[in-house]
């Protein structure tokens, strides 16, 4: 049996990815902070892939008991955790401190949870980042902040022993617009300048959430790829390089 957890479960690229695992056969257990929509999404997929196979958990990001709760919960319902992607997240540049709390901090609590069960027998962490980790975002500055430092947790993390002598691979995904809620229903607050959007949407397209599945799969089969950040657009599927200064310069 392969158990795994995903955050933000409960609509868009979350739900995706569940409906990706139980697809391969995984146990899944999802949370969200939105009941009505968890719910609503439990029943779906369990009647799509059977009731033992899925379930719902209320978990906010933010607190470190809901997150417990929930490790504690799947262990006793499942018995082991193989995988997690830590996938819930918003935009907000006006309640930045919620975004820092959800993408950053969230992220932060699940790894850590996830490596201190993983160190007994492996397993994979898929953090959820954005193509706004690794390029600059005028619109969104504290949005970028938190994206840019999952990849940077997840690369540090993948050279630790804790991850590297334990079996554990740390990825991170950078998916560009993907055509969830995240990208409608979008107040001018949530940004620094929402009129700065449309172009770079207009350059990258909205992608559909089968392509952002393909990358995930792509991460989760891929066994090479520890610390590393596959950016996913619609034309691109690859892993991002970084400068290393540890190489001898080149004239
Ligand atoms: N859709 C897009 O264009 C892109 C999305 N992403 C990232 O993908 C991830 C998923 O986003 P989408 O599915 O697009 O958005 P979405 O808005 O459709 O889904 C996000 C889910 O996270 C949940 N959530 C929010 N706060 C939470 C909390 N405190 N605790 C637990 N759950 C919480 C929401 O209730 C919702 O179900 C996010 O981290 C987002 O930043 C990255 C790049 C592109
Ligand atoms: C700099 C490159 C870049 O912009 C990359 C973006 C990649 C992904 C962004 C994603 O993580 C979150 C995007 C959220 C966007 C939310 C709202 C927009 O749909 C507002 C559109 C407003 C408008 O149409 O005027």
């Amino acid at each position: 049996m392969t158990v795994a957890i995903v955050t933000g479960g409960a609509k868009g690229l979350g739900k995706a990815f569940c409906e990706a695992l139980l697809k391969r056969s995984y146990k899944v257990c999802f949370c969200d902070v939105d009941t009505d929509e968890g719910e609503n999404t439990q029943q779906f997929l369990a009647k799509q892939y059977g009731n033992g196979n899925v379930y719902f958990q209320k978990c906010d990001v933010r607190s470190e008991n809901d997150f417990t709760a929930l490790f504690n919960g799947v262990l006793k319902k499942y018995s082991s955790i193989d995988l997690i992607v830590n996938n819930a997240g918003i935009i907000h540049e006006t309640q930045w401190k919620n975004c820092v709390d959800i993408n950053l901090n969230g992220v932060i609590q699940g790894s850590m949870l996830a490596m201190d069960h993983m160190k007994h027998g492996g397993g994979v962490i898929v953090n959820v980042s954005s193509l706004s980790g690794v390029l600059p975002t005028l619109y969104a500055p504290v949005y970028a902040a938190t994206k840019a430092a999952v990849v940077n947790f997840t690369r540090s993390w993948a050279m630790n022993p804790a991850v590297t002598q334990n079996n554990i691979r740390m990825v991170t995904m950078c998916p560009a617009f993907a055509d969830t809620d995240i990208i409608k229903d979008i107040k001018e607050e949530q940004f620094q300048g929402k009129q700065f959007v449309a172009p770079f949407m207009e350059k990258l397209g909205i992608m559909p959430l089968e392509r952002v599945t393909e990358g995930f799969l792509k991460v989760l089969d891929d066994q090479d790829n520890n610390g590393k950040s596959l950016i996913v657009t619609a034309n691109v599927m690859n892993y991002a390089t970084f400068p290393d200064p540890f190489q001898p310069a080149t004239k």
